[in-house]
């Protein structure tokens, strides 16, 4: 069998191009949070294990490649910058002693490494679709509906509360155009200048099959969060925000 190793947080493109060589991947688990846990497994489903690094950091690189053997693994693909054990003491040339190995160059785009830290700094910026484009697919977040304040369907637009369910990476505050379950949307995140707390709320576009549990995919970067004493203003700022995402969609 041929697996690969890694944090394989955000199932990038780089992440990618060593899973689809693989037969299994084994993730080496460390405050991932772009796509924790088990939401790996919509990106490739051939998860061999979940190795929690808290666990397995004090193990010598000889320990880790004893793990690694129980896992019948014959050849193993990573990136050139792994390393393993404590410290990051073994290198590849001590893995090549033990398994057959390919390694696999840094992936880029426009020159820049794909990496899952660098992806979580676009994100923190608002740069959503470079992240997009970096991770090869939609940055998407996952959460459970909360109760509101009740003031978005009597005096302003309708809107669905969200908590997310995961430490889930959130997007620099502002307002997004979104897909929410699939339907068109567009989605708050920020302080809100009504009751100054902190909210993930999305106003769906069109008809939908309302929903206790929705998934967040986030398309473009519209406008940063704006402190508004005035209800009325932020009825017209919405208005002009939901205009620019349905043109967005017309081309979509
Ligand atoms: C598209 C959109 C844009 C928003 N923009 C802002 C904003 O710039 N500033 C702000 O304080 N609140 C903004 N909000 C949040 C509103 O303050 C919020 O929907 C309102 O407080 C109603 O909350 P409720 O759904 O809990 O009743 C926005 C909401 C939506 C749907
Ligand atoms: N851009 C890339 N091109 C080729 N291989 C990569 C790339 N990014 C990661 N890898 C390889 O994928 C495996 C998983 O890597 P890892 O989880 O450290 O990814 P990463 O995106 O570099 O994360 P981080 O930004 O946290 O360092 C490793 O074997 C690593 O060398």
């Amino acid at each position: 069998m041929t697996i690969t190793i890694g944090g394989f947080d955000g199932m990038h493109i780089g992440h990618m191009k060593l899973i689809r060589k693989a037969d299994a991947y084994l993730v080496i688990e460390k405050n991932s949070n772009l796509t924790p846990g088990f939401d790996r497994i919509y990106y490739s489903p051939t998860l061999l294990d979940i190795l929690y690094l808290e666990k397995i950091k004090n193990l010598s690189a000889i320990e880790f490649i004893e793990i690694l053997k129980k896992y019948n693994a014959q050849k193993i693909i990573v990136g050139d910058d792994f390393r393993f054990g404590k410290n990051r003491s073994g290198d590849i040339e001590l893995l090549k002693k033990f398994f057959e190995v390919e390694v696999i160059h840094e992936i880029k785009i426009n020159n820049i490494g794909i990496h899952s830290h660098y992806i979580r700094t676009l994100i923190k910026n608002g740069e959503i679709k470079k992240a997009n484009k970096f991770l090869g697919h939609i940055y998407k977040i996952k959460g459970i509906k909360i109760k509101g304040q009740g003031l978005g369907s009597k005096e302003l637009f309708p809107t669905i509360n969200i908590t997310p369910f995961k430490n889930y990476f959130l997007p620099k505050a502002g307002v997004y155009i979104t897909k929410t379950n699939g339907y068109q949307s567009i989605t708050f995140i920020g302080t809100r200048s009504t009751d100054k707390n902190f909210s993930i709320e999305t106003h769906i576009l069109e008809d939908f099959e309302d929903n206790s549990f929705f998934e967040i995919e986030f398309l473009e970067f519209l406008r940063e969060n704006i402190y508004f004493r005035n209800l009325n203003q932020l009825k017209n700022q919405i208005a002009v925000d939901i205009i620019k995402a349905t043109n967005f969609f017309r081309n979509y």
